[in-house]
């Protein structure tokens, strides 16, 4: 067995080391090797970075290959394969759940407890790494008109498309987005495709939100700081020019205070989706909620469906997500691209692990 797989891998926070690890061999007539081109730095990345792990650590005992938001070309793919073929340029969904619990077979394959999800503590290995073997229908090819760099956009955007879908969003309603990093600017985009009236994001940043005003037809808010959540969504409202409130409400900073304020600015009879994952304990305001039958929905990556739709949606333009893509760090700079995330220099930093 060749060992010339060059694999970034993670022991610990600040522990990086890239090793040899051996080449994927097809062991499944379904599988697909797919030879890694770009993948993007996520937040979660940078707190593996510095803290080890999210909620799960990797360990000395445990090293993990990092990265998960990623694109490819088809290296070699199984006998039973028929959708995908060597050359073939696609996106990775990068989780593959069991298929056989109860929520896979109820659709809801996001929640699987056997999901192994890409750069997960404490065994599944990531996408940073030359060659990445998958089951072949969670590598999506993608169109002509879509590049490799834009292609891994299609991860984060499938966040915010599962997030509008859970919204149940209408043509007409009105939306307002909480934050407006990635994934923020990516539902405002994902509201906007799916028809809503009008959308407001908010972000305690000035600059973030003069360049959403760039990316997607929106209005935007700064809350103030040493005002009440009550104070922002009334502020909110009156800007916004909704008396009663916004009819759907999507999280994307996982900061207590911004979901309090987004759920007092909420319509009477709105959704609020919160997608943003912050601290593990929160405060909502539970009285208001109920005065109002706020449908409180959460959020985790994405399900059926998700990725197509968010494909289908880039490749047509709606959103570019050119202007995302920040830069783009060769292979061996890894640490590079986690520190500018870090230091929160640009939108969407790339690695570029092979070449196209
Ligand atoms: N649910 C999921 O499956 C899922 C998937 C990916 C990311 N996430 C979460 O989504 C969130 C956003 O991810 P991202 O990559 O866009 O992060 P990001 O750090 O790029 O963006 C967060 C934005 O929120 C803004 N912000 C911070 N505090 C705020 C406040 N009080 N009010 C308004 N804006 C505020 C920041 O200035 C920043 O622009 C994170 O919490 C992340 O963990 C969830
Ligand atoms: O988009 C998916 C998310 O970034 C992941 O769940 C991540 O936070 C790590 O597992």
């Amino acid at each position: 067995m060749s060992r010339d797989n060059l694999s970034c891998l993670l022991y610990g926070p600040g522990q990086l080391k890239f090793e040899h690890r051996p080449v994927p061999e097809i062991t499944d007539a379904h599988d697909a090797i797919i030879r890694i081109t770009y993948v993007g730095v996520c937040g979660s990345d940078v707190h593996f970075w510095t803290h080890g792990g999210v909620s799960r650590k990797v360990s000395d005992e445990a090293p993990l290959v990092m990265g998960h938001e990623a694109s490819g070309i088809v290296h070699a793919v199984g006998s039973e394969v028929t959708t995908l073929k060597p050359g073939d340029r696609v996106a990775i969904e990068p989780g593959f759940p069991c298929r056989r619990c109860k929520l896979c077979k109820a659709g809801r394959y996001n929640l699987c407890r056997g999901m192994k999800f890409a750069a997960d503590p404490p065994s599944t290995h990531g996408t940073l790494t030359r060659l990445f073997k998958i089951p072949a229908d969670f590598a999506y090819k993608i169109p002509d008109s879509l590049g490799l760099q834009e292609a891994v956009m299609v991860e984060p955007f499938s966040v915010a498309i599962h997030g509008v879908r859970l919204a149940g969003l209408q043509p007409g309603q009105t939306v307002l987005v909480q934050g407006s990093g990635t994934i923020g600017l990516l539902s405002a985009a994902a509201a906007v495709a799916y028809g809503a009236g009008s959308v407001m994001v908010v972000d305690i940043n000035q600059k973030k939100l003069d360049f959403a005003r760039t990316f997607v037809e929106c209005k935007t808010f700064i809350p103030d700081a040493s005002s009440t959540p009550e104070a922002n969504a009334e502020n909110l409202r009156a800007v916004a020019g909704l008396e009663g409130g916004f009819d759907v409400v999507l999280e994307c900073t996982g900061v207590e205070s911004s979901a309090q304020t987004g759920l007092f600015a909420s319509a009477a009879g709105g959704v609020f989706v919160q997608i943003g994952m912050g601290r593990p304990k929160q405060s909502l305001p539970l009285l208001d909620m109920c005065e109002k039958e706020t449908t409180l929905k959460t959020a985790f990556r994405y399900g059926p469906g998700d990725y197509e739709i968010a494909l289908e949606l880039l490749a047509a333009g709606k959103p570019s997500v050119k202007s995302l893509i920040s830069s783009t760090s060769p292979f061996r700079d890894v640490t590079e691209a986690w520190e500018k995330t870090k230091r929160g220099e640009g939108i969407k930093n790339l690695i570029q692990v092979t070449e196209e």
